[in-house]
Protein backbone atom coordinates (compact mmCIF):
# COMPACT_ATOMS: atom_id res chain seq x y z
CA UNK A 1 0.00 0.00 0.00
CA UNK A 2 1.42 3.37 -0.84
CA UNK A 3 0.17 5.13 2.33
CA UNK A 4 1.25 4.89 5.91
CA UNK A 5 -0.56 5.39 8.94
CA UNK A 6 -4.18 6.05 7.04
CA UNK A 7 -7.07 5.48 8.27
CA UNK A 8 -10.52 4.78 6.42
CA UNK A 9 -11.54 8.63 6.84
CA UNK A 10 -7.79 9.96 6.16
CA UNK A 11 -6.58 7.78 3.46
CA UNK A 12 -7.56 10.11 0.29
CA UNK A 13 -6.70 13.65 2.52
CA UNK A 14 -3.47 11.74 3.32
CA UNK A 15 -2.99 10.22 -0.32
CA UNK A 16 -3.72 14.02 -2.14
CA UNK A 17 -1.63 15.84 0.09
CA UNK A 18 1.22 13.57 -0.97
CA UNK A 19 0.62 14.06 -4.37
CA UNK A 20 0.50 18.13 -4.13
CA UNK A 21 -3.41 18.17 -3.85
CA UNK A 22 -3.85 16.65 -7.26
CA UNK A 23 -3.59 12.86 -7.83
CA UNK A 24 -4.29 11.39 -11.71
CA UNK A 25 -6.19 8.45 -11.74
CA UNK A 26 -5.51 5.96 -14.82
CA UNK A 27 -7.24 5.84 -18.22
CA UNK A 28 -9.84 3.62 -19.88
CA UNK A 29 -8.93 0.04 -19.14
CA UNK A 30 -11.06 -1.87 -21.04
CA UNK A 31 -10.50 -0.04 -24.43
CA UNK A 32 -7.11 -0.32 -23.52
CA UNK A 33 -7.36 -3.74 -23.88
CA UNK A 34 -9.22 -3.57 -26.92
CA UNK A 35 -6.62 -1.70 -28.82
CA UNK A 36 -4.01 -4.00 -27.61
CA UNK A 37 -6.15 -6.75 -29.70
CA UNK A 38 -8.39 -8.08 -26.58
CA UNK A 39 -11.71 -9.17 -27.77
CA UNK A 40 -14.53 -7.59 -24.98
CA UNK A 41 -17.58 -8.73 -27.09
CA UNK A 42 -18.29 -10.73 -23.83
CA UNK A 43 -20.89 -10.56 -20.73
CA UNK A 44 -17.81 -10.31 -18.62
CA UNK A 45 -16.04 -7.45 -20.82
CA UNK A 46 -12.50 -6.51 -19.13
CA UNK A 47 -13.06 -9.22 -16.93
CA UNK A 48 -12.58 -11.82 -19.96
CA UNK A 49 -8.77 -10.89 -19.30
CA UNK A 50 -9.02 -12.23 -15.70
CA UNK A 51 -9.35 -15.45 -17.54
CA UNK A 52 -7.59 -15.48 -20.42
CA UNK A 53 -4.80 -12.82 -20.90
CA UNK A 54 -3.68 -11.80 -17.32
CA UNK A 55 -0.52 -10.60 -18.53
CA UNK A 56 -2.02 -8.11 -21.13
CA UNK A 57 -3.67 -7.26 -17.39
CA UNK A 58 -0.89 -6.50 -15.66
CA UNK A 59 0.94 -4.78 -19.19
CA UNK A 60 -1.90 -2.04 -19.14
CA UNK A 61 -2.11 -1.30 -15.71
CA UNK A 62 1.94 -0.78 -16.02
CA UNK A 63 1.69 0.72 -19.14
CA UNK A 64 -0.54 3.65 -16.76
CA UNK A 65 1.93 3.95 -14.12
CA UNK A 66 4.12 4.68 -16.62
CA UNK A 67 2.28 7.39 -18.10
CA UNK A 68 2.35 9.21 -14.48
CA UNK A 69 -1.17 7.54 -12.82
CA UNK A 70 -1.27 7.72 -9.24
CA UNK A 71 -4.05 5.27 -8.94
CA UNK A 72 -5.46 2.60 -11.09
CA UNK A 73 -8.25 0.83 -11.41
CA UNK A 74 -8.79 -2.84 -11.04
CA UNK A 75 -10.33 -5.10 -14.06
CA UNK A 76 -13.10 -6.36 -11.93
CA UNK A 77 -15.30 -3.67 -13.23
CA UNK A 78 -17.67 -6.66 -14.92
CA UNK A 79 -16.50 -9.27 -12.79
CA UNK A 80 -19.28 -10.57 -10.64
CA UNK A 81 -20.17 -13.69 -8.98
CA UNK A 82 -23.23 -14.07 -11.13
CA UNK A 83 -21.40 -13.57 -14.35
CA UNK A 84 -18.61 -15.81 -13.50
CA UNK A 85 -21.32 -18.65 -12.44
CA UNK A 86 -22.95 -18.21 -15.59
CA UNK A 87 -20.08 -19.58 -17.43
CA UNK A 88 -19.98 -22.41 -15.02
CA UNK A 89 -17.27 -21.00 -12.35
CA UNK A 90 -18.21 -22.57 -8.59
CA UNK A 91 -18.71 -19.28 -5.88
CA UNK A 92 -15.51 -20.21 -4.69
CA UNK A 93 -13.52 -19.95 -8.35
CA UNK A 94 -15.64 -16.65 -8.52
CA UNK A 95 -14.23 -15.09 -5.62
CA UNK A 96 -10.87 -16.60 -6.19
CA UNK A 97 -11.08 -14.22 -9.79
CA UNK A 98 -12.15 -11.03 -8.03
CA UNK A 99 -9.33 -11.29 -5.80
CA UNK A 100 -7.26 -12.10 -9.02
CA UNK A 101 -7.61 -8.78 -10.21
CA UNK A 102 -6.61 -7.04 -7.55
CA UNK A 103 -3.37 -9.41 -6.83
CA UNK A 104 -2.61 -8.58 -10.93
CA UNK A 105 -3.17 -4.64 -10.08
CA UNK A 106 -0.79 -5.39 -6.81
CA UNK A 107 1.89 -7.17 -8.63
CA UNK A 108 1.54 -4.21 -11.47
CA UNK A 109 2.78 -1.70 -8.52
CA UNK A 110 5.59 -4.18 -7.24
CA UNK A 111 6.90 -4.29 -10.77
CA UNK A 112 6.84 -0.64 -11.08
CA UNK A 113 8.36 0.07 -7.92
CA UNK A 114 11.17 -2.03 -9.10
CA UNK A 115 11.90 0.21 -12.54
CA UNK A 116 12.01 2.92 -10.25
CA UNK A 117 13.99 1.97 -7.57
CA UNK A 118 16.44 1.02 -10.84
CA UNK A 119 16.36 4.02 -12.90
CA UNK A 120 18.75 6.54 -12.73
CA UNK A 121 15.97 9.44 -13.17
CA UNK A 122 12.23 10.00 -13.25
CA UNK A 123 11.82 10.64 -16.42
CA UNK A 124 13.29 8.42 -19.47
CA UNK A 125 14.19 8.90 -23.15
CA UNK A 126 11.46 7.10 -24.73
CA UNK A 127 8.81 9.05 -22.42
CA UNK A 128 8.13 6.82 -19.23
CA UNK A 129 7.44 8.11 -15.82
CA UNK A 130 9.61 6.45 -13.01
CA UNK A 131 8.70 8.20 -9.86
CA UNK A 132 8.48 6.87 -6.79
CA UNK A 133 5.29 7.83 -5.28
CA UNK A 134 2.10 6.53 -3.35
CA UNK A 135 0.11 4.66 -5.19
CA UNK A 136 -3.30 3.63 -4.82
CA UNK A 137 -5.50 0.37 -6.19
CA UNK A 138 -8.23 0.92 -6.41
CA UNK A 139 -10.89 -1.93 -7.09
CA UNK A 140 -13.67 -1.69 -9.58
CA UNK A 141 -17.33 -2.35 -9.30
CA UNK A 142 -19.23 -1.42 -12.22
CA UNK A 143 -23.03 -1.41 -11.80
CA UNK A 144 -25.93 -3.51 -11.85
CA UNK A 145 -26.45 -2.48 -15.17
CA UNK A 146 -23.08 -3.29 -16.64
CA UNK A 147 -23.37 -6.79 -14.87
CA UNK A 148 -26.65 -7.16 -17.53
CA UNK A 149 -24.37 -6.01 -20.37
CA UNK A 150 -26.96 -4.70 -22.66
CA UNK A 151 -25.96 -1.11 -21.86
CA UNK A 152 -28.05 0.06 -19.19
CA UNK A 153 -25.36 1.41 -17.21
CA UNK A 154 -25.95 3.72 -19.80
CA UNK A 155 -29.89 4.33 -19.03
CA UNK A 156 -29.78 3.61 -15.27
CA UNK A 157 -33.66 2.05 -16.00
CA UNK A 158 -33.85 -1.13 -13.53
CA UNK A 159 -37.76 -1.13 -14.64
CA UNK A 160 -39.83 -0.34 -11.62
CA UNK A 161 -39.69 -3.78 -10.19
CA UNK A 162 -36.16 -3.18 -9.25
CA UNK A 163 -35.69 -2.43 -5.27
CA UNK A 164 -32.96 -1.95 -2.86
CA UNK A 165 -32.49 -5.44 -1.18
CA UNK A 166 -31.76 -7.14 -4.71
CA UNK A 167 -29.61 -4.92 -5.32
CA UNK A 168 -28.00 -4.68 -2.11
CA UNK A 169 -27.74 -8.63 -2.21
CA UNK A 170 -26.57 -8.64 -5.64
CA UNK A 171 -23.63 -6.70 -5.00
CA UNK A 172 -22.85 -8.19 -1.22
CA UNK A 173 -20.10 -10.64 -1.71
CA UNK A 174 -18.44 -9.01 -4.56
CA UNK A 175 -18.06 -5.74 -2.52
CA UNK A 176 -17.04 -8.02 0.73
CA UNK A 177 -14.45 -9.79 -1.29
CA UNK A 178 -12.60 -6.76 -3.06
CA UNK A 179 -12.82 -5.25 0.42
CA UNK A 180 -10.63 -8.12 1.97
CA UNK A 181 -8.54 -8.30 -1.30
CA UNK A 182 -5.72 -6.17 -0.45
CA UNK A 183 -6.86 -3.32 -2.80
CA UNK A 184 -6.28 0.33 -1.08
CA UNK A 185 -10.28 1.27 -2.01
CA UNK A 186 -13.23 0.36 -3.79
CA UNK A 187 -13.96 2.41 -7.05
CA UNK A 188 -18.07 2.61 -7.47
CA UNK A 189 -17.69 3.18 -11.32
CA UNK A 190 -20.66 4.45 -13.64
CA UNK A 191 -23.25 4.96 -11.25
CA UNK A 192 -26.24 5.41 -12.73
CA UNK A 193 -29.26 6.03 -10.68
CA UNK A 194 -29.61 7.07 -6.95
CA UNK A 195 -31.09 3.25 -6.20
CA UNK A 196 -27.65 2.04 -6.56
CA UNK A 197 -25.49 4.64 -4.88
CA UNK A 198 -28.33 3.69 -1.74
CA UNK A 199 -27.55 -0.07 -2.05
CA UNK A 200 -23.55 0.51 -2.13
CA UNK A 201 -23.78 2.95 0.71
CA UNK A 202 -25.42 0.60 3.09
CA UNK A 203 -23.46 -2.01 1.93
CA UNK A 204 -20.41 -0.19 2.92
CA UNK A 205 -22.06 0.06 5.82
CA UNK A 206 -21.98 -3.49 6.54
CA UNK A 207 -18.60 -3.71 8.29
CA UNK A 208 -16.97 -3.12 5.32
CA UNK A 209 -13.07 -2.07 6.05
CA UNK A 210 -11.96 -0.14 3.40
CA UNK A 211 -13.00 3.42 1.77
CA UNK A 212 -14.46 4.11 -1.20
CA UNK A 213 -15.61 6.40 -3.83
CA UNK A 214 -18.48 6.91 -5.80
CA UNK A 215 -18.29 7.90 -9.58
CA UNK A 216 -21.48 9.18 -11.04
CA UNK A 217 -22.00 9.38 -15.16
CA UNK A 218 -24.53 11.89 -16.71
CA UNK A 219 -25.31 12.25 -20.77
CA UNK A 220 -27.01 15.29 -20.06
CA UNK A 221 -24.48 17.33 -17.94
CA UNK A 222 -26.97 17.76 -15.21
CA UNK A 223 -28.60 14.80 -13.76
CA UNK A 224 -27.07 11.27 -13.41
CA UNK A 225 -27.92 9.29 -16.40
CA UNK A 226 -31.19 7.48 -15.28
CA UNK A 227 -32.58 10.84 -14.94
CA UNK A 228 -32.52 11.29 -11.05
CA UNK A 229 -30.64 14.06 -9.40
CA UNK A 230 -26.98 14.14 -9.58
CA UNK A 231 -27.72 16.58 -6.46
CA UNK A 232 -29.29 14.12 -3.94
CA UNK A 233 -27.00 11.06 -5.66
CA UNK A 234 -23.97 13.28 -4.08
CA UNK A 235 -25.48 13.59 -0.85
CA UNK A 236 -25.92 9.99 -0.24
CA UNK A 237 -21.67 10.13 -1.16
CA UNK A 238 -21.70 12.72 1.20
CA UNK A 239 -23.35 11.25 4.42
CA UNK A 240 -21.78 8.19 4.00
CA UNK A 241 -18.99 8.14 6.30
CA UNK A 242 -16.66 5.51 4.27
CA UNK A 243 -16.61 7.69 0.90
CA UNK A 244 -13.48 9.34 0.52
CA UNK A 245 -13.94 11.08 -3.05
CA UNK A 246 -17.26 11.58 -5.19
CA UNK A 247 -17.19 12.11 -9.21
CA UNK A 248 -18.28 11.48 -12.88
CA UNK A 249 -17.30 9.17 -14.69
CA UNK A 250 -17.33 7.90 -18.83
CA UNK A 251 -18.94 11.25 -19.60
CA UNK A 252 -18.63 13.58 -22.14
CA UNK A 253 -15.39 15.88 -21.55
CA UNK A 254 -17.81 18.73 -22.35
CA UNK A 255 -20.31 18.51 -19.42
CA UNK A 256 -17.95 18.10 -16.38
CA UNK A 257 -17.49 21.77 -15.26
CA UNK A 258 -20.77 21.75 -14.84
CA UNK A 259 -20.97 18.95 -12.69
CA UNK A 260 -18.31 19.40 -10.75
CA UNK A 261 -20.56 22.95 -10.03
CA UNK A 262 -23.68 20.70 -8.78
CA UNK A 263 -21.55 17.95 -6.88
CA UNK A 264 -19.45 20.79 -4.87
CA UNK A 265 -23.28 22.35 -3.56
CA UNK A 266 -23.58 19.44 -1.42
CA UNK A 267 -20.27 17.80 -0.28
CA UNK A 268 -16.33 18.94 0.58
CA UNK A 269 -14.94 15.75 -0.07
CA UNK A 270 -12.46 15.45 -2.69
CA UNK A 271 -14.19 15.61 -6.40
CA UNK A 272 -12.66 12.91 -8.82
CA UNK A 273 -13.29 13.41 -12.83
CA UNK A 274 -12.42 10.87 -15.32
CA UNK A 275 -14.49 11.41 -18.31
CA UNK A 276 -14.62 9.54 -21.39
CA UNK A 277 -13.23 10.44 -24.63
CA UNK A 278 -16.99 11.81 -25.57
CA UNK A 279 -17.47 9.32 -27.91
CA UNK A 280 -20.76 7.32 -27.40
CA UNK A 281 -21.29 3.74 -27.08
CA UNK A 282 -23.92 2.56 -28.86
CA UNK A 283 -24.98 -0.78 -27.03
CA UNK A 284 -26.81 -2.19 -30.13
CA UNK A 285 -23.98 -1.99 -32.23
CA UNK A 286 -21.55 -2.76 -29.10
CA UNK A 287 -19.26 0.08 -31.11
CA UNK A 288 -17.85 3.89 -29.61
CA UNK A 289 -19.84 5.97 -32.18
CA UNK A 290 -18.16 9.05 -33.01
CA UNK A 291 -19.56 12.50 -32.06
CA UNK A 292 -17.83 14.85 -30.42
CA UNK A 293 -15.26 13.35 -29.29
CA UNK A 294 -12.30 15.74 -28.75
CA UNK A 295 -8.94 14.35 -29.04
CA UNK A 296 -6.15 13.90 -26.38
CA UNK A 297 -5.01 17.29 -26.67
CA UNK A 298 -8.43 19.51 -26.32
CA UNK A 299 -9.68 16.60 -23.66
CA UNK A 300 -6.37 17.42 -21.56
CA UNK A 301 -6.81 21.75 -22.40
CA UNK A 302 -9.72 20.95 -20.04
CA UNK A 303 -7.75 19.44 -17.22
CA UNK A 304 -6.62 22.59 -15.09
CA UNK A 305 -9.96 24.50 -15.29
CA UNK A 306 -11.49 21.56 -13.68
CA UNK A 307 -9.17 21.34 -10.82
CA UNK A 308 -9.91 25.11 -10.26
CA UNK A 309 -12.93 25.16 -9.67
CA UNK A 310 -12.59 22.13 -7.65
CA UNK A 311 -11.63 18.48 -8.87
CA UNK A 312 -8.42 16.76 -7.36
CA UNK A 313 -8.26 13.58 -8.92
CA UNK A 314 -8.25 13.28 -12.71
CA UNK A 315 -7.77 10.85 -15.54
CA UNK A 316 -9.83 9.53 -18.13
CA UNK A 317 -12.28 6.47 -18.93
CA UNK A 318 -13.75 4.63 -22.03
CA UNK A 319 -10.91 5.66 -25.07
CA UNK A 320 -8.99 7.60 -23.22
CA UNK A 321 -5.40 5.94 -23.43
CA UNK A 322 -1.52 6.00 -21.27
CA UNK A 323 -1.16 9.12 -23.73
CA UNK A 324 -4.27 11.28 -22.58
CA UNK A 325 -2.71 10.14 -18.92
CA UNK A 326 0.88 11.61 -19.46
CA UNK A 327 -0.63 15.00 -21.51
CA UNK A 328 -2.75 15.11 -18.09
CA UNK A 329 0.66 14.77 -16.14
CA UNK A 330 2.19 17.20 -18.76
CA UNK A 331 -0.11 20.07 -17.92
CA UNK A 332 -0.82 19.99 -13.98
CA UNK A 333 1.20 22.32 -12.66
CA UNK A 334 2.21 20.10 -9.21
CA UNK A 335 3.72 17.42 -11.85
CA UNK A 336 5.14 19.30 -14.74
CA UNK A 337 8.27 19.82 -12.28
CA UNK A 338 9.53 15.91 -12.65
CA UNK A 339 8.45 15.83 -16.86
CA UNK A 340 11.06 18.28 -17.67
N1 LIG B 1 -12.63 1.37 -15.13
C1 LIG B 1 -13.49 0.91 -16.19
C2 LIG B 1 -12.67 0.80 -17.45
O1 LIG B 1 -12.00 1.74 -17.78
C3 LIG B 1 -14.64 1.83 -16.38
C4 LIG B 1 -15.53 1.53 -17.52
S1 LIG B 1 -16.82 2.68 -17.71
C5 LIG B 1 -17.91 1.87 -18.74
O2 LIG B 1 -12.68 -0.19 -18.09
ZN1 LIG C 1 -15.90 4.30 -19.34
Amino acid sequence: MGVNNGTVQTLMSDFLRTSGGVAVIDGGFATELERHGADLNDPLWSAKCLLTSTDLVRQVHLDYLEAGADIIITASYQATIQGFGAKGFSKEESEAMLKKSVDIACEARKIYYERCRNSASNYTSDGKILKNRPILVAASVGSYGAYLADGSEYSGDYGDAMDLEFLKSFHRRRVQVLSESGADLIAFETVPNKIEAQAYAELLEEGIKIPAWFSFNSKDGVNVVSGDSLIECAKIADSCPKVVAVGINCTPPRFISGLIQSIKKVTTKPILIYPNSGETYDAELKQWVKNTGVPDEDFVSYVNKWCEIGASLVGGCCRTTPNTIKAICRTLPSRSSYLA
